[in-house]
């Protein structure tokens, strides 16, 4: 016989993350730059619109759009920026460092650069204004799936303060995504067009 059961929701999501995943990771380097510059007025807008000065990135890999073009404009113009760290003793949690010209960077044990821990440098949540969030797909109602690990859900679920923002590249934006109890939408998405 057979089976004509659907795919439980979280085999449905992780096979969604395969594809997803191979798709931002096939754009060519000409494609992936001209994504990083395009976010850059639609993000600028935002930014001046909260007029928010400490704001959370994250170091590109995977194939994830690049913010660096849109962090150096941001220090050149004197915002604050911040780096998520993976918290060393608190399992799916993150810290936010100070992300500066002499800021020391280490691999974490997913092979994402991070800043070095350094308490000095830890921003409490309660006074970054705006996060910036990588992503794997979005849809068009603001919801967002990631890498898997809940990093994201779970501070978005402590700090309901946070403007929220998703960088996309256009090919990772879905009508709908299939969604857990968990999932916290984001107040916007800004897609980076492709060439
Ligand atoms: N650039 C960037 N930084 C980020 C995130 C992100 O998605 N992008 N995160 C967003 O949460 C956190 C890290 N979360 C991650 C969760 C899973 C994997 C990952 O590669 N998982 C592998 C399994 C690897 C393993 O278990 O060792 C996989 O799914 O293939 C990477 C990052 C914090 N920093
Ligand atoms: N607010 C929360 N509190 C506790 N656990 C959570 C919370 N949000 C998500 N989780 C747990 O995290 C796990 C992964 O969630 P999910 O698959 O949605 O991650 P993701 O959004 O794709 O990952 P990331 O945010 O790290 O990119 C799930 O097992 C879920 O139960």
């Amino acid at each position: 016989m057979n089976d004509i059961s659907p795919l439980p929701l979280c085999e449905q999501r992780n096979q969604l993350r395969k594809q997803m995943r191979a798709k931002r990771q096939a754009l060519t380097l000409d494609e992936q730059r001209f994504a990083a510059q395009n976010i850059i007025p639609k993000s600028l807008e935002l930014i001046e619109h909260y007029a928010a000065q400490h704001l959370a990135f994250y170091l590109p890999f995977n194939g994830e759009i690049s913010p660096l073009p849109l962090i150096e404009k941001l220090r050149s113009i004197g915002k604050k920026i911040y780096l998520p760290v993976l918290h060393p003793f608190s399992s799916h949690q993150l810290l936010f460092l100070r992300f500066d010209d002499k800021s020391d960077l280490s691999s974490n044990r997913f092979g994402i650069l991070e800043p070095k821990l350094d308490v000095r440098k830890v921003l409490p949540i309660s006074e970054l204004e705006m996060i910036f969030v990588p992503l794997v797909a979005c849809d068009t109602q603001g919801n967002r799936l990631g890498m898997g690990g809940g990093f994201y859900d779970r501070t978005l679920s402590q700090a309901k303060h946070l403007i929220s923002v998703g960088l996309a590249h256009q090919c990772q934006q879905l009508e709908c995504l299939p969604l857990e109890s968990w999932d916290e939408p984001l107040d916007y998405i800004v897609i980076g067009n492709s060439i």
